[in-house]
């Protein structure tokens, strides 16, 4: 099936997921001085409740932490989307050298890594059915830019010993996603699509322009964790990024000037 590895990487996607030379797929590379200042744009409104938190899995492409999603505890409002999105789980995609890692980049800059906030749209019935429809998901993107290590991080970075494989999960209870947003929630937003296969274009990106930090131990944590199953040859986690898209015509907007 799809990985990252030469064979069954994103220059591989194609052949089973078509999609993935679409019209709106992600990521994309992200040119501040071409976006375009919308002042109809409303602030980002991120309302989550840690004890919607329920686990922490390696599910063989990289680490996510998944929420209770049958109620409107953790949602988001405003911002570009209309209606009520809600937090299904958030993952991260990082490099093998802190030089690279983020699948949006800005003017051609890679940060070290990329958190993606996942939320769909509660007009329908799960995300599963959210998930084909063109409003159907909300992806909150923020950039992890090394420098000082992160506080907000190391609750995760230490449930990393029970998820080293793929296949793995442990409970992982009471985070408030929200530690990890930055000051500013200045964005970019456009629209795009999954950035890993089925690669469906149901996405509204909304990118934070200012990063949070990680240091480089912090990464090499995140380079300890396996694609690999237990028993099987060990092979680091690391490079789970697309590259950037085309944008073919797309407009992007920004929320501030
Ligand atoms: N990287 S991303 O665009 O934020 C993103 C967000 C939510 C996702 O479900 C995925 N992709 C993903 O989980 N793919 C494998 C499971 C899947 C997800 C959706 C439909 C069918 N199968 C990517
Ligand atoms: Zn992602």
């Amino acid at each position: 099936s799809w990985g990252y590895a030469p064979t069954n990487g994103p220059d591989k996607w194609g052949d089973s997921f078509p999609i993935a030379n679409g019209a709106r797929q992600s990521p994309i590379d992200i040119q501040p001085a071409a976006a375009s200042y919308d002042a109809g744009l409303k602030p980002l409104c991120l309302q989550y409740d840690a004890s919607t938190c329920l686990e922490i899995l390696n599910n063989g492409h990289s680490i996510q932490v998944t929420f209770l999603d049958d109620s409107d505890k953790s949602t988001l409002t405003n911002g570009p989307i209309s209606g009520v999105y809600r937090l299904k789980q958030f993952h991260f995609h990082w490099g093998g050298a802190d030089d690279r890692g983020s699948e949006h980049t800005v003017d051609g800059t890679k940060y070290a890594s990329e958190l993606h906030l996942v939320h769909w749209n509660t007009k329908y019935p799960s995300f599963g059915e959210a998930a084909s429809k063109p409003d159907g998901l909300a992806v909150v993107g923020v950039f992890l830019k090394i420098g000082d290590a992160n506080p907000n991080l190391q609750k995760l970075l230490d449930a990393f010993d029970g998820i080293k494989t793929k296949g793995t999960q442990t409970s992982f209870a009471d985070f408030d996603p929200a530690t990890l947003l930055p000051g500013s929630l200045d964005y970019w937003t456009y629209d795009g699509s999954l950035t890993t296969p089925p690669l469906l274009e149901s996405v509204t990106w909304i990118v934070c322009k200012e990063p949070i930090s990680v240091s480089s131990d912090q990464m090499a944590k995140f380079r300890s964790l396996l694609f690999s199953a237990q028993g099987e040859a060990e092979c680091c986690m690391v490079d789970n990024y697309r590259p950037p898209q085309p944008l073919k015509g797309r407009l992007v907007r920004a929320s501030f000037k």
